[in-house]
């Protein structure tokens, strides 16, 4: 695994440079927390030279359980304050990371398990977020404890103080030695719950495939081999981490027993003062949470490195290329392939020099075998992909010169793979254009057929189709991915075996009404069916990467 470089500490700066006002605050109340826990042994051991000289405790008794309410209120103001500031801090940085996943390429997207990607927003982000909080804040007021404790100890045992001193660096050692292995068993962990969640949400959406072969069977122990995958690499990384406070704190209690013998040693032979001791001993227990706490800084900082990796790869990786500037796409204009050359990562070149021009107006036909690219070469239209050599140009102007919103707000498409949100028939058919009259959604569901159908379920265009649309037929959900390009208006439309479910009578209806619907654009239609290719100005054949006809 890589270390982390700049790049991902620069991360973890934008990050939490928006909340630098929240985090001075938050460090404040830490820093006067400290101070209050350090006033404490101080009072302790005056406490008992009081006592031992038979003086009045009162006001000092006063003082110290003012101070121990104080450094409680602190307690949980701070911990409050903690808290604000690393919930507002993931939902920032959740929000930002998720616009930039959206924005990346199909391609990125198509290279990666969606689980791995859902573990960024769920894992890392929730990871960095408590590392920032829960780590990175707390260390400047751990280390002001610290020092002060030992300063205080120098002042008044200034061996003992020595003897910490010595002791506490070899503590580190030995700690930075077990953090190292924490970050592959944290990365470990991470990577297993990926791989559960992935398995279980692409199980969960494929359970009628699982039904319908009866693999149930199979998927549960699948599924239980990933869960148990999950409790291994967290029991490995639990036993790591976990053991880390319990040794510092055997560790700490035992040294601090050894000077107490020795500071008693002292106070018997009257060269330490019974006030004194009892001082340096609630420093040594003040000591022992901030050596813990630091120890564990190293532990937490190697399983935040992980995440911190994780993003920052995603963080890196390039949006879609979005820097053209011409808003008016001249749709009136040819759409014209030019010695396009398009390989999808890791195949065969799948167009070589592929020269194709559709006239403004004409609808033509795309046919050819499954595989020939039929729907790669509208993808290069609504720049989904990228050629690797040539142009896709529309009116003489390239794609790329085209802001991306404007050029995909001409074009309306209906995937061979109908996608729907789990909302209502009305919401979805006004996806593209959510400011639609119902007048608009009504026009353009009877031009996609699919009005009637939509009347006759239970709450008309409120009725809510479930997730991607599974309470519709596979036709019906044809039919409102139509209407949903056709309220769009689009003057180029694309209809990628759009009638491929629809039955014959319902193809011929369609298309009967579709004459006008496409006569007025630029259409291209990719389907194999005697009846849509009638609907064809022209029809163009895919073969072997080049156009035919
Ligand atoms: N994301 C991808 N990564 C790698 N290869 C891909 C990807 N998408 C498609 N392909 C490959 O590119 C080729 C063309 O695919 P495309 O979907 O454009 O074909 P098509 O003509 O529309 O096929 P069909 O008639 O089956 O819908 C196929 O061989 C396919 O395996």
């Amino acid at each position: 695994m890589n270390r982390v470089g700049p790049q991902g500490w620069r991360l973890l700066l934008r990050l939490i440079t928006p909340w630098r006002g929240s985090l001075a605050l938050t460090l404040l109340l830490l820093l006067i927390q400290g101070t209050v826990t350090l006033l404490q042994p101080w009072l302790g051991g005056v406490l008992t030279d009081r006592l031992l000289l038979n003086q009045h405790l009162g006001l000092l008794l006063g003082l110290l359980f003012a101070l121990i309410c104080a450094q409680q209120g602190l307690s949980y103001v701070t911990a409050l304050q903690l808290q604000k500031v690393s919930g507002r801090l993931q939902a920032d940085a959740g929000a930002e990371l998720y616009a930039h996943l959206q924005a990346l390429p199909l391609e990125w997207h198509n290279a990666r398990q969606r689980g791995d990607v859902l573990a960024l927003l769920y894992v890392d982000i929730h990871r960095i977020g408590r590392y920032v909080t829960g780590t990175l804040l707390p260390l400047l007021p751990l280390l002001f404890t610290l020092v002060g404790a030992l300063a205080m100890m120098l002042y008044l045992a200034p061996l003992i103080a020595v003897m910490v001193a010595v002791l506490m660096p070899l503590m580190f050692l030995a700690l930075k030695l077990v953090g190292r292995k924490l970050r592959p068993l944290s990365h470990a962990s991470a990577q297993a719950w990926a791989e559960q969640s992935a398995l279980a949400e692409q199980n969960l959406e494929s359970l009628a495939l699982i039904k319908a072969f009866g693999t149930e069977a199979a998927e549960r122990t699948n599924f239980r081999q990933r869960v148990d995958a999950v409790y291994a690499a967290d029991l490995r990384l639990e036993k790591l981490q976990g053991a880390i406070n319990p040794v510092v704190y055997m560790i700490g209690a035992g040294a601090i027993l050894l000077l107490l013998g020795l500071g008693g040693h002292w106070v018997i032979r009257s060269e330490m003062r019974m006030g004194e001791l009892v001082s340096v001993f609630l420093y040594g227990l003040v000591l022992v949470g901030p050596v813990g706490s630091l120890a564990s800084v190293y532990g937490s900082t190697m399983a935040a490195m992980g995440s911190l990796q994780r993003l920052s790869d995603a963080l890196d990786a390039r949006p879609e290329v979005d820097i053209g500037r011409q808003q008016v796409v001249p749709v009136a204009g040819d759409i014209v392939y030019s010695q396009v050359d398009f390989t999808y990562p890791g195949r065969e070149p799948l167009f070589r020099s592929l020269e194709l021009t559709i006239r403004a107006g004409q609808t033509v036909a795309l046919t050819g075998v499954n595989g020939a690219g039929k729907s790669t070469l509208v993808h290069l239209l609504l720049r989904l992909v990228e050629p690797q050599a040539g142009s896709v140009t529309i009116g003489g102007i390239d794609l790329r010169e085209f802001q991306l919103q404007a050029l995909r707000a001409q074009i309306g498409l209906v995937a061979q793979q109908v996608l729907l949100f789990n909302a209502s028939v009305r919401d979805n058919i006004a996806y593209g254009r959510v400011d639609a009259a119902q007048e608009a959604i009504e026009r353009a569901a009877r031009a996609a057929r699919a009005h009637d159908f939509i009347c006759s379920l239970p709450d008309g265009y409120d009725t809510l189709v479930g997730d991607n649309g599974v309470r519709l037929s596979g036709g019906q959900k044809q039919r409102l991915a139509l209407a949903r390009a056709l309220v769009k208006d689009p003057p180029i439309l694309i209809l990628d075996e759009a009638t491929a479910m629809f039955d014959p009578e319902g193809e011929l209806e369609f298309i009967e009404e579709c004459r006008d619907v496409l006569a007025s654009r630029t259409v291209i239609l990719i389907t194999h069916r005697p009846a849509s290719l009638a609907l064809a100005d022209r029809i163009v054949r895919l073969d072997s990467g080049q156009v035919q006809g």
